[in-house]
């Protein structure tokens, strides 16, 4: 299907076609040696179109700008004004008309409507002109009402329902299956039990979220064993979740990238250094505790899962708790530009690829040729591209970018409640400090580290006490890993000594966010994706000190939304402002209400598992390793909607049947009561 042809300012300028239909709008160059830019808008998401200087003065180039709810604006060039006028007449038609279409239609009725090469447009708009879209936007989506046309989308978790059907899939009929588009909106998948296991290293956040996903997997009848430090052994294994051990010291990892910034030439020196036999090790490791997966999760900086699913022929997923996908919407979390350009930042995530792949494929291809019998491979092995990746953060804090294919899937956040177990209960004297400070009329903050392993922790403590008692809040002040730090003294083994607590703050060693920050007017902490994602769920506002990787990325995106601060050093005066800030500033605190709504409205851990359903063949390279039975479709027979034959028409037991019909002649597939 030819469209309006067009040229894209997204970053490098790239060729292709621009396409309208009444809910979509479409862009795809195709390149000859980068990958193709795709782009898919809904065109409810669209806020204004308008046209736009021409770009090189005196070459008439015509410009057409989409402005975009939660996405950098889009500005297209045509080569006549005619071109531009009729693409700026058809979205504009696109967005006045949405909201009078019907319910989502039936692929046979939502043909796409072409900018054509009109030479009389109805209204020919006058250069400038700029058209908004009706400011009462068409009703969003709720989560559980997904709209069929989402399908095109990966599938969006559905109300579960007791009275559902099931239909069995066998693998070859889903392989052989067109791409499902317009599914009714009630269907959700299950499949037949299966042993998940999730490769990880690295701190608790890179380890919690893991233990949500695996107790919904258990829950829809899978086994689940997490490989990561032997020191999270206990903890994985109190939530009935299997752990097996590998990765060294997680303490030792986190002090690296602490102390050397991430991606600096330092930081691969003291790597290079010091951690070359502990990679040898890791990747024996992960070959061994691996090795009986039937679906393989991995942490993409855990290295050896990609090659293992390889070795394996099994479905491998990759989960990342930050951005590790190539846009130009932002850097690669790891790599902190001079200066954020689409360009830039794109590039970012293939130099990461490429200087990671560099220092570490000599080891891992040995690694292939001797322990996995396969053999050596190149970058292209695990092109992101290629390969289904999860991202446990809400599109609430992190827009989905439009150039991220459909493999690349922010879920929502993967919340483990009750972390320290059900039996955890506050201290007497924590209470007892709450309740004084609600009496006293004082504003409450929880300030902690986590995982970091805070270089000068007495120093860093003393000036937080001096900060707390300037902003006159009371402060819970959670020593995280910097209690490693106490027992061991610091990191030049100096013994760590605190003078005394001022009565404005109390101190512990870690508690469960989940419980605390509901209760508490803010949070300041250092930006890990985990606790931050605590902070913006709880709806309070969230202050991050950065001290490496992706915590200057989500100290950004708290900024941006409005919802907290980054704050700029451990100075007292630093830490004084942006407590009383916090906790006075009655707009931050409307915006971090607001984004914690969005997030409490979603389900990540079943948003994942349905993805995961819905690609695990794509998911796997060679498809004959999948169960011979892999998917199930469950019909929610009270609500859903079921096309039939193209139809929309009442749910019910011949509707779904249609729909089975219409794959069956594919292989053998039975319904189920
Ligand atoms: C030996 C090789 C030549 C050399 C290249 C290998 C070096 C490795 C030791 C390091 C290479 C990549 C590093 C890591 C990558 C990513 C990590 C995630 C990080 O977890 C995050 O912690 C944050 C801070 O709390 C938090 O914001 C976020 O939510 C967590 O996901 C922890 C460190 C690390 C695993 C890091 C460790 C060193 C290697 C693996
Ligand atoms: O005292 C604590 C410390 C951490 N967490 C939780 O543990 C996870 C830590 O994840 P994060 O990504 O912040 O990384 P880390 O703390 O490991 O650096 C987050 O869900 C926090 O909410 C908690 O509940 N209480």
């Amino acid at each position: 299907m030819m469209g309006q042809k067009a040229r894209l300012h997204s970053g490098p300028i790239t060729s292709g076609y621009l396409v309208v239909s009444p809910r979509w709008i479409g862009f795809w160059s195709r390149s000859l040696t980068l990958e193709d830019e795709k782009y898919r808008i809904q065109v409810l998401a669209i806020r204004s179109v308008s046209t736009t200087e021409p770009w090189y003065k005196g070459i008439p180039k015509y410009g057409l700008q989409l402005d975009i709810q939660g996405q950098s604006s889009l500005r297209f060039q045509f080569r006549s004004e005619a071109n531009r006028n009729d693409a700026l007449r058809k979205v504009r038609e696109a967005v006045e008309q949405l909201p009078m279409l019907s319910p989502p239609s039936t692929p046979s009725s939502r043909s796409l409507v072409f900018v054509s090469r009109s030479n009389s447009p109805s209204s020919t708009p006058t250069p400038n002109s700029s058209f908004s879209a009706p400011t009462t936007p068409a009703s969003p989506a709720t989560p559980s009402a997904r709209r069929s046309s989402a399908i095109l989308a990966p599938i969006s978790r559905t109300v579960n329902h007791p009275a559902r059907r099931k239909i069995r899939m066998n693998s070859d009929l889903i392989l052989r299956l067109p791409k499902a588009v317009n599914l009714p909106s009630n269907l959700f998948y299950s499949m037949p039990p299966m042993h998940f296991v999730c490769f990880t290293i690295g701190s608790r956040g890179d380890v919690q979220p893991y233990i949500a996903l695996g107790l919904g997997l258990i829950k829809d009848g899978h086994k689940v064993t997490i490989v990561t430090h032997k020191e999270y052994k206990k903890w994985v294994e109190d939530f009935g979740i299997g752990h097996r051990t590998a990765g060294g010291d997680p303490g030792q990892l986190m002090k690296l990238s602490v102390e050397n910034k991430m991606f600096s030439p330092q930081f691969f020196k003291e790597s290079i250094l010091n951690f070359r036999s502990w990679l040898d090790q890791l990747l024996r490791d992960a070959w061994e505790q691996c090795s009986d997966a039937q679906v393989l999760l991995e942490s993409p900086y855990s290295f050896a899962g990609v090659h293992i699913a390889e070795a394996l022929s099994i479905p491998y997923f990759r989960v990342c708790t930050m951005p590790w996908t190539k846009t130009t919407q932002f850097p690669h979390p790891f790599i902190s530009p001079p200066v954020e350009t689409p360009k830039f930042n794109r590039i970012s995530y293939v130099l990461f690829d490429n200087v990671i792949w560099a220092a570490t494929a000599q080891q891992i291809n040995r690694w292939r040729r001797e322990v996995l019998h396969l053999e050596p491979t190149d970058m292209t092995h695990s092109a992101q591209a290629k390969i289904p990746i999860m991202y446990n953060f809400s599109s609430s804090v992190v827009p989905k970018p439009m150039d991220w294919t459909e493999m690349a899937y922010p879920s929502g956040y993967w919340f483990l409640d009750n972390p320290d177990g059900s039996n955890w209960t506050p201290s007497p004297s924590l209470l007892s400090f709450m309740s004084q400070a609600r009496t006293d009329g004082k504003p409450l903050v929880y300030i902690g580290f986590g995982s970091i392993t805070v270089p000068n922790p007495a120093e860093v403590t003393q000036r937080i006490f001096a900060a707390v008692v300037k902003s006159g809040v009371r402060a819970i002040i959670s020593k995280g890993w910097s209690a490693r730090m106490t027992q061991q003294g610091d990191l030049t083994g100096k013994p760590v000594e605190v003078d005394a607590v001022p009565e404005e703050c109390h101190v512990l060693n870690e508690i469960p966010h989940d419980w605390l920050f509901p209760k508490v007017d803010a949070a300041l902490h250092h930006g890990g994706a985990g606790t931050t994602s605590a902070s913006l769920r709880a709806g309070i506002p969230t202050l991050i000190k950065p001290w490496f990787g992706d915590q200057f990325f989500w100290a950004s995106r708290v900024q941006k939304l409005g919802a907290g601060l980054k704050v700029p050093s451990l100075r007292v005066g630093d830490l004084a402002d942006a407590l009383t800030r916090a906790t006075s500033d009655r707009i931050m605190k409307e915006k971090a209400a607001m984004v914690g709504e969005k997030i409490r409205s979603e389900d990540g851990v079943l948003n994942a598992i349905q993805f995961m359903y819905v690609y695990l063949p794509r998911a796997t390279r060679t498809a004959q390793h999948l169960p011979a039975e892999s998917v199930e479709v469950h019909q929610d027979l009270e609500v859903a909607t079921v096309s039939r034959g193209g139809v929309e028409g009442d749910a019910n037991p011949a509707g779904l049947r249609a729909i089975v019909t219409q794959y069956s002649h594919f292989s053998s597939c039975k319904l189920h009561s």
